[in-house]
């Protein structure tokens, strides 16, 4: 970007700079296509290390004072930050200015900006489906997008300026954007990604509890248990928040989730070799297709 251009975004106010927010900020930069970015959050000692790795150049506590001159906002907030953070900019937020976000779970989003929002139709929902299981500023990359899928859930009256926008900022994190109605959405990742994380984490609370004296089992856990639980090292409250705020269509999938192990628990109770093959086999080969079809991502 040469001093004359003005970049795509002048000022992108980042609400929440962690591992999701601080990477956007990280790529945009990297691909020139943003101004002056503002981090906002709460915790002192994460923002500080942030303006010093560059992720942000300024930085406050004030979400309200923050967006007075933005151009972009980001919330890359908990799910449960969302109502207070649109509340507090909601006096200052200049008329021009196009809100998205990062969050796991999207008709809890749109909710939340129709409640509180001036403007809502500037608000276009987004889900960066991308992430690794480690937290805060620290834990950013500019490369955690590249190839990797944004979810984009505009709603019937959305503004076209705002949602070109929003498409560019997240193709410029190196996104493949598509797509999709809210509710959708919901109940994709309530499958494919809040599942998988209620399972690791009730897997290791399983073994955890097997512990007695003089007999730890997780002394014999290698491979196979820390690729099946590493993402029950991501954060709780991050992990509490989206499962709150995809209830029902977890609940679905827990139950759906209990059948396919009571299924499993009758073939081994009943010693049914034939019945465990089948459903092995039938695992292996759709995941095994999943990998050649999106394996690098995309
Ligand atoms: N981690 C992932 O793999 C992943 C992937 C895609 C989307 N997301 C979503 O992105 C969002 C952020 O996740 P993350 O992994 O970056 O978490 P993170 O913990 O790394 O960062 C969140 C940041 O928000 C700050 N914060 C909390 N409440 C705030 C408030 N009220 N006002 C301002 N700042 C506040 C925290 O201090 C923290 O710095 C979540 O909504 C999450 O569901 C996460
Ligand atoms: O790779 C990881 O650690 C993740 O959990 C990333 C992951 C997921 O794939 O489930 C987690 C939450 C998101 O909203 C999107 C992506």
């Amino acid at each position: 970007m040469s001093s004359a251009e003005k970049p795509l975004i002048g000022h992108l106010v980042i609400v929440g700079v962690g591992l999701i927010g601080g990477s956007v900020s990280l790529a945009l930069k990297k691909a020139g296509v943003v101004g002056h970015v503002t981090g906002v959050g709460r915790n002192r000692d994460n923002l500080e290390l942030a303006q010093r790795i560059g992720i942000v150049d300024a930085w406050t506590h004030d979400v309200g004072e923050a967006v007075r001159d933005a151009d972009v906002v980001l919330l890359a907030v908990p799910m449960s930050a969302y109502a207070s953070v649109f509340a507090a900019m909601a006096k200052t937020l200049p008329e021009h200015a196009v809100v998205t976000d990062a969050g796991s779970t999207k008709q809890s989003t749109i909710i939340a900006a129709n409640k509180f929002l001036p403007g809502p139709e500037r608000f276009i929902a987004a889900h960066p489906i991308a992430g690794t299981e480690k937290s805060g500023a620290g834990a950013a990359f500019a490369e955690l997008y590249e190839k990797r899928l944004c979810v984009i859930t505009p709603v019937g009256d959305s503004s076209a300026t705002a949602l070109a926008l929003v498409m560019q900022l997240w193709e410029k994190t190196g996104s493949r954007v598509v797509t999709m109605d809210a509710a959708e959405h919901d109940d994709f990742l309530a499958s494919v990604s809040h599942l998988p994380h209620l399972a690791a984490f009730a897997l290791v609370n399983a073994v955890r509890r097997q512990k007695s004296e003089g007999h730890d089992p997780f002394c014999f856990a290698a491979g196979g248990f820390r690729d099946f639980t590493r993402i029950a090292s991501s954060s709780p409250e991050m992990w509490r928040d989206i499962a709150l705020s995809n209830r029902d269509a977890l609940l679905g999938q827990l139950d759906a989730f209990q059948q396919e192990l009571n299924g499993m628990r009758e073939a081994l109770l009943a010693d049914d070799a034939d019945r465990l093959l089948k459903e092995f086999s039938a695992a292996r080969e759709a995941r095994e297709a999943w990998l050649a079809k999106h394996g690098d991502g995309l």
